[in-house]
């Protein structure tokens, strides 16, 4: 398979591009491979395929991960429009902690984001009816579901809403800020 993959500016965080072969009828690519994901550093055995319908452009799902023992990693791409998404790296002693990273993902060009485990998630649909679809590695667990402030101030990520509101779920509206975070668990950085 081939691919391109690119370290963002939290190195555990990439942004793969897989080949596009197009023709006369339109292209052909291979969206995963467990053997190619694995020789550029991906060697989750992903267990759940996710996929969402944003309806409105400026809807903002996140930041969400899940705590130990039930966390994910995800592998991200966009079916129809586009989005901006965004990892924020929660690990204990990371020299990142609390920095984010992200990329945009268009269904048009087919790149992908790698978030590892320890890392919260979420995007911005930047077009109406952009659809996303991610493999998990980990099963839904709603025990151990959680969520940060998309807006936290200290996180303090630009998402691109021209001055509107963003759209966002009750759930979402009600999450605690980083620094008020509370949880017994706390992921650490991998030797
Ligand atoms: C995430 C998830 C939700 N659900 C259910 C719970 C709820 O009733 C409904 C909608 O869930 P949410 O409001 O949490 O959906 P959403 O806000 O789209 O949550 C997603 O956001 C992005 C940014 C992520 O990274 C995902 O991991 C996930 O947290 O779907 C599942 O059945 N399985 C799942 O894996």
């Amino acid at each position: 398979m081939a691919l391109t993959v690119e370290k963002l500016a939290i190195p555990d965080v990439l942004l793969i591009r897989p080949k596009k072969f197009g023709d006369a009828r339109g292209y052909f690519a291979e969206t995963y491979n467990a053997r190619a994901y694995c020789e550029a550093g991906i060697d989750c055995v992903f267990v759940q395929d996710n996929q969402s319908l944003s309806v409105e452009k400026g809807t903002i799902r996140g930041l969400h991960f899940q705590v130990p023992p039930e966390p994910q990693a995800k592998l991200v791409r966009v079916l129809r429009g586009a989005i901006l998404d965004v990892a924020v790296d929660l690990r204990r002693g990371s020299p990142h902690y609390g920095q984010w990273c992200g990329a945009t993902l268009t269904a048009e060009e087919g790149e992908q984001l790698f978030v590892p485990r320890g890392f919260a998630h979420g995007f911005c649909t930047l077009m109406p009816e952009t659809e996303v679809a991610y493999k998990v590695d980990g099963f839904y667990a709603p025990g151990c579901d959680a969520g940060l402030r998309y807006d936290d101030p200290d996180i303090n990520i630009p998402w691109p809403l021209d001055g509107k509101a963003a759209m966002i779920s009750d759930k979402d509206g009600k999450l605690p800020f980083l620094r008020d975070f509370k949880s017994p668990f706390t992921f650490e950085v991998p030797a």
